[in-house]
């Protein structure tokens, strides 16, 4: 018999995630069914969308396990599409062991599970990142809908995470200007050093819209929004007539220690003034080409076009300090909690 363990929620807070929040949970599972097979984790994703997600008391309950997704390798099966030894994605939630295969009603319309594609010899963590999930928001919420020409300014927050650091390089393959903004000196170092950014920003030094109008004199043309707040207001209002602006995520209101939101300047002058276009996306609008877009990834990726960096957590039992990891920015790259290490 095979005991699983998954995390579920304890408490709900405004703050940023308390080890107190969550507990280990064990449950005993059932013999597999025809038609059946038992995914043992490696690897968890950790996305900001946890640290939100964990404060909707309605949708997520005090003894729910707390939703997520993972690289698991096919343990047992009695269902032929999901032979034993293959890997695979599932939205599985935290926990260690889980007997699918899923039914496809995800409310966000994630994918329930797949079986990875070849990665060459990357690993299969990378399914989490550049390959999967961050790595289409990067290219389809970038390309999509900034619509990016060859000798334009682009501006990416957290752009040393998971999503900023492809939509930068993207950028770059595509002829822009890439201006990247993030909260270490050591993080601006690796991404102009390492992934041929032209600019970086330490937001959290002071004199932001000066040095912004240091580092893209000309105007902005493209903005690829992870954070929201006021480094968002004052990049949109140094945006040059009819630029685009691709708004990702508002991750500066996520773990605001005393639960009120933060407060930003108005933008709608500059949005009315410079007749900019700002649309809001979720990755899932691409469920229909997720495969393509990873095997474009992938292709920059071996081409030496793409970098990319992890930054793991190790142990099951650490999933609380890698999304304080996460929420507070000590990763560069994407957050990986390796279940098995
Ligand atoms: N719309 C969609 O479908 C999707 C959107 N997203 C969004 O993409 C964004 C990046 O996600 P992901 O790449 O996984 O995470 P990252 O790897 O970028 O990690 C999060 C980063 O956010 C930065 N950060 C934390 N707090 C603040 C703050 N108060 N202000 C500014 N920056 C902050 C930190 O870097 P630093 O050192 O720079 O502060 C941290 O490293 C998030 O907003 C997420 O919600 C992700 C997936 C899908
Ligand atoms: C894995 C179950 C919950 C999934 C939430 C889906 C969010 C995907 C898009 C991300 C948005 C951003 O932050």
């Amino acid at each position: 018999m095979v005991v699983a363990k998954k995390y579920v929620i304890q408490k709900h807070r405004s703050g940023l995630l308390q080890p107190e929040d969550v507990k280990i949970v064990e449950e005993e599972l059932p013999e597999l069914k025809e038609g059946e097979f038992l995914a043992q984790a490696h690897f968890i994703s950790i996305d900001p969308y946890i640290q939100y997600l964990i404060h909707d008391e309605e949708k997520h309950p005090v003894g729910s396990t707390i939703p997520g997704t993972q690289i698991a390798l096919i343990y047992d099966s009695k269902n032929p599409k999901f032979p034993i030894g293959k890997y695979i994605y599932g939205n599985f939630g935290m926990r260690t062991y889980t007997i699918g295969p899923l039914k496809d009603d995800d409310p966000y319309g994630m994918p329930p599970q797949y079986i990875l594609p070849d990665f060459n010899s990357y690993p299969y963590s990378y399914g989490l990142g550049i390959l999967g999930m961050p790595g289409i928001t990067a290219n389809k919420g970038f390309l999509g809908l900034c619509k990016p020409q060859p000798g334009e300014t682009v501006v990416v927050t957290t752009a040393a995470g998971a999503v900023g650091s492809v939509v930068g390089q993207i950028a770059k393959i595509k002829g822009c200007r890439v201006v990247g903004i993030a909260g270490s000196d050591e993080k601006g170092k690796w991404l102009v050093d390492v992934l041929g950014f032209d600019k970086f920003i330490n937001y959290k030094r002071p004199d932001f819209a000066k040095k912004l109008k240091d580092a893209a004199p000309d105007g902005i043309d493209c903005y690829f929004d992870n954070v929201g707040g006021e480094i968002s207001s004052i990049i949109l209002s140094q945006m040059n007539k009819f630029g685009r602006i691709s708004v990702s995520g508002s991750i500066s209101a996520h773990n605001v220690e005393s639960g009120e939101e933060p407060k930003a300047s108005i933008v709608q002058r500059h949005l009315v003034l410079r007749q900019l276009k700002m649309e809001g996306f979720m990755v899932t609008r691409w469920r229909d080409e997720w495969f393509e877009i990873i095997n474009q990834n992938l292709q920059w990726l071996r081409e030496g076009k793409l970098k990319y960096k992890e930054h793991i957590v190790c142990g099951f039992d650490n999933f609380p300090k890698a999304v304080v990891d996460l929420m507070t920015g000590a990763n560069t790259g994407k957050v990986i909690l390796n279940v098995m290490g």
